[in-house]
């Protein structure tokens, strides 16, 4: 039963952030009875910021060692560079985990690998390989958790609307060469990694987001074979797994059922 994705509506990114975080501890909980491990995939732009809530950072009910953090996309730059999801993502989260408490493990791309994107997308599926076992043996990586963003085009890690490579079935990670948000070369969790993961969250806030979410819950264009949005592709892939944590800004409008608490 794929069922429908919960929309969730917060009066600010403070009511959000205590949301967010219940939810991530839930989905801790949950991960560390079945194998002692948290996998979670994050994405840039936005989200980095709005996890670092002093909820989640100093909280002693987070097990940062049981922790293991992928990207869910990433930009084919130096790992210090100014437009690297690793660097964003250490700025603005991991480097405001308390000094006393331990460091989650993270996964980031080899930075000896940039020169070719398709090289750098394999060696990055094969470090997913190494932590959830050989791809022989397990068809898909079955991520705990995914913290996306979205797009105001729709897009979510780096699957870009109307792209051949939504329909990609066999790499876990595939390799972006020319992507109309910069920088051009980028590598990305697949679709089927993402809606295969047992919990996926978005975080949309402001109003520029409004229109695509308008659209992401309120059109059906499957229903006439037209384009289906990344994020729209995501929710009817993963249903009920899927929870938007949202802003009223960037709800406004929308008619899909909304809650204002888990
Ligand atoms: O590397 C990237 O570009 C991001 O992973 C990308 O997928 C991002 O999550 C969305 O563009 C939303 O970004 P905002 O949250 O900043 O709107």
């Amino acid at each position: 039963m794929i069922g429908q994705p919960s929309l969730y509506a917060f009066p600010d990114s403070s009511a959000l952030q205590q949301n967010l975080y219940q939810y991530i501890l839930q989905a801790q909980s949950d991960a560390l009875a079945r194998h002692q491990k948290f996998k979670v995939a994050v994405s840039g732009g936005s989200l980095p910021k709005l996890l670092a809530s002093p909820d989640l950072l100093s909280s002693s009910d987070i097990h940062w060692d049981r922790w293991e953090i992928f990207f869910a996309d990433e930009r084919a730059v130096p790992l210090t560079h100014p437009e690297s999801n690793y660097a964003l993502l250490e700025q603005e989260f991991l480097s405001k985990i308390p000094r006393t408490r331990p460091r989650p493990t993270v996964y980031h791309i080899d930075p000896n690998m940039l020169s070719d994107t398709q090289e750098l997308a394999d060696a990055y599926e094969r470090a997913l390989i190494g932590s959830f076992a050989a791809k022989d043996s397990v068809k898909l990586p079955i991520f705990d958790l995914l913290l996306l963003g979205c797009g105001p085009d729709g897009h979510t890690c780096s699957l870009f609307p109307g792209r051949e490579l939504l329909r990609e079935e066999v790499a876990w990670v595939a390799a972006i060469e020319d992507s109309p948000k910069p920088p051009l070369r980028r590598i990305t969790l697949t679709l089927p990694i993402v809606t295969h993961a047992l919990k996926i969250a978005f975080v949309a806030t402001g109003a520029e987001k409004k229109e695509v979410l308008r659209k992401i819950f309120d059109t059906h264009p499957e229903a006439e074979g037209q384009e289906v949005l990344p994020c729209a592709l995501v929710n009817l892939g993963a249903g009920h797994k899927v929870s938007w944590f949202c802003d009223q800004a960037a709800v406004e409008g929308v008619s899909f059922p909304k809650k204002s608490s888990l």
